[in-house]
C-alpha cells in the first residue's frame, strides 16, 4: 500500500467545516458519517450496498475482532478489507471502551486491561501497544489510541485520574503505532463534562502529536443539552487542520448538532441497528414500522427517498415483513436509515460549501416538527 494521508479543508462556515481525507484506499468526503461493522461486516448490508448508500469509510472494531476470528487469523486471510471484501478506509476503534461495555472480570492497570471474553470466557489483555499490534494485523487505515473511558456517574477526580491515564496510554500507542506511512493514528480525548480537563487533555494529546483527534468519552448516557454543552467548547481545543472524529454519534439531530461545533466525523450504531429493530429515520423524524397505523399504507416511508426500500416498497409491505420476521425487513429499512444518514451528510456539506449550514439545519428542525404524515 503506498501514499499518503492528508486532511484538506475546502470550507468553513461558522464552527463547521467540510473537507476531505485522503487516504491510499480512497477519499473520505468530511462531515462523515461512518457505519459501523463491528465484526467485519455492517449489519444486513452487502459491502457494495453499503456503499451505494453514499458511505466513503467505515468502522471496525478491535474488541470484537481479536476474539473473534482473532487478528492473526484475519491478517493469514489478507487483512480486513479483503476479509470483508470493503477496499476503501477503514477506521478501527481501539478495544478499550468496548472491553469496559461488554467483557466481564475486567482488571485495569497502568499497563492495561485483563479481561474474559464475553463470547467464551476466554482471558485476554489488551493495552496500547497490543491494541496497535492488533490494529496493524487487521490493516486498518486510521487506527485510534488505546484509552480508557470512565463509566458514570464519576466523580471529576476519577475522571481526571481517567483522562492522565489515557495520555500516558497515548503516547504509548504513539510509541507502539510506529512510522506506517498512508496510515494515520488518531488520539482520544478524555476529560468528561469538565473543560479544564478537556483542555488538559486536548493540549496532552497536541503535545504528542497525532494524524487526527476524537473527542471521547461522550455518548456514554450524559444527554444531548450536556454532550454540546462539551462539543460548544472541546473542538477548539483541538488543531484545526486535523480532523476531529465524535465517537459513537448519534441520533440525526446529534449529528447536526456535532457538525455544526465543528466535529468532521462520526459513526453510530443506531441507523444499522434500529433499521433491524423496524425503527425508519426520516427527514420528519422517527417512524416505528411495525405500528399498525402502516398496515395498508401503500405510501413509501418517504415519498422523497431514492433508496431501494423506498423506491420499490410500501410501508405495508415493510409492515408486513416485520411482524412475520423476514430477513429482507431488517435489509430494506438498515439500507434506509444508512442511506437517509448519507443524505443528511451530503446536504451538510453542500450547505457548509456554500456557507448556508444556518438555513439548512432551520429547515432540518422544521421537517422535523411536522412529524410524520
Ligand atoms: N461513545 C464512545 C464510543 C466509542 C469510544 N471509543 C473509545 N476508544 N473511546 C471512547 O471514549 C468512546 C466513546
Ligand atoms: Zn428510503
Amino acid at each position: 500500500m503506498t501514499g499518503r494521508f492528508s486532511f484538506t479543508l475546502n470550507a468553513t462556515d461558522g464552527q463547521a467545516r467540510t473537507g476531505v481525507i485522503q487516504t491510499p484506499r480512497g477519499d473520505v468526503r468530511t462531515p462523515a458519517f461512518m457505519p459501523v461493522g463491528t465484526a467485519a461486516t455492517v449489519k444486513a448490508m452487502l459491502p457494495g450496498s453499503v456503499r451505494e448508500t453514499g458511505a466513503d469509510i467505515l468502522l471496525g472494531n478491535t474488541y470484537h475482532l481479536m476474539l473473534r476470528p482473532g487478528a492473526e487469523r484475519i491478517d493469514r486471510l489478507g487483512g480486513l478489507h479483503k476479509f470483508m471484501n470493503w477496499d476503501r478506509p477503514i477506521l478501527t476503534d481501539s478495544g478499550g471502551f468496548q472491553v469496559m461495555s461488554l467483557a466481564s472480570l475486567r482488571k485495569l492497570t497502568e499497563d492495561g486491561v485483563t479481561f474474559s471474553s464475553h463470547i467464551d470466557g476466554s482471558k485476554h489483555f489488551l493495552s496500547p501497544e497490543t491494541s496497535m499490534e492488533i490494529q496493524r494485523l487487521l490493516g486498518s487505515d486510521i487506527v485510534m489510541a488505546f484509552d480508557e473511558c470512565p463509566a458514570l456517574p464519576a466523580s471529576e477526580e476519577d475522571v481526571a485520574k481517567s483522562m492522565q491515564l489515557s495520555m500516558r496510554w497515548a503516547q504509548r500507542s504513539r510509541d507502539a503505532f510506529g512510522d506506517r506511512p498512508g496510515h494515520a493514528l488518531f488520539g482520544i480525548m478524555q476529560g468528561g463534562v469538565t473543560p479544564e480537563l478537556r483542555e488538559e487533555s486536548a493540549k496532552a494529546l497536541t503535545a504528542i502529536g497525532f494524524e487526527g483527534y476524537a473527542v471521547g468519552g461522550l455518548a456514554v448516557g450524559e444527554g444531548q443539552e450536556a454532550m454540546f454543552g462539551v462539543l460548544d467548547y472541546a473542538p477548539g481545543f483541538l488543531p484545526q487542520d486535523k480532523p476531529r472524529y465524535l465517537m459513537g454519534v448519534g441520533k440525526p439531530d446529534d449529528i447536526v448538532g456535532a457538525v455544526q461545533r465543528g466535529i468532521d466525523m462520526m459513526d453510530c450504531v443506531l441507523p444499522s441497528r434500529s433499521g433491524r429493530t423496524g425503527q425508519a429515520w426520516t427527514r420528519r423524524g422517527q417512524v416505528n414500522i411495525k405500528n399498525a397505523r402502516h398496515a395498508d399504507d401503500p405510501r413509501p416511508v418517504d415519498e422523497a427517498c431514492t433508496c431501494p426500500a423506498c423506491r420499490g416498497y410500501s410501508r405495508a409491505y415493510l409492515h408486513h415483513v416485520f411482524r412475520s420476521g423476514e430477513m429482507i425487513s431488517g435489509m430494506l429499512l438498515t439500507w434506509h436509515n444508512l442511506h437517509y444518514y448519507q443524505e443528511l451528510m451530503e446536504g451538510m456539506r453542500q450547505a457548509i460549501a456554500m456557507g448556508r449550514l444556518d438555513s439548512f439545519v432551520a429547515e432540518f428542525h422544521a421537517e422535523r416538527a411536522q412529524g410524520d404524515i
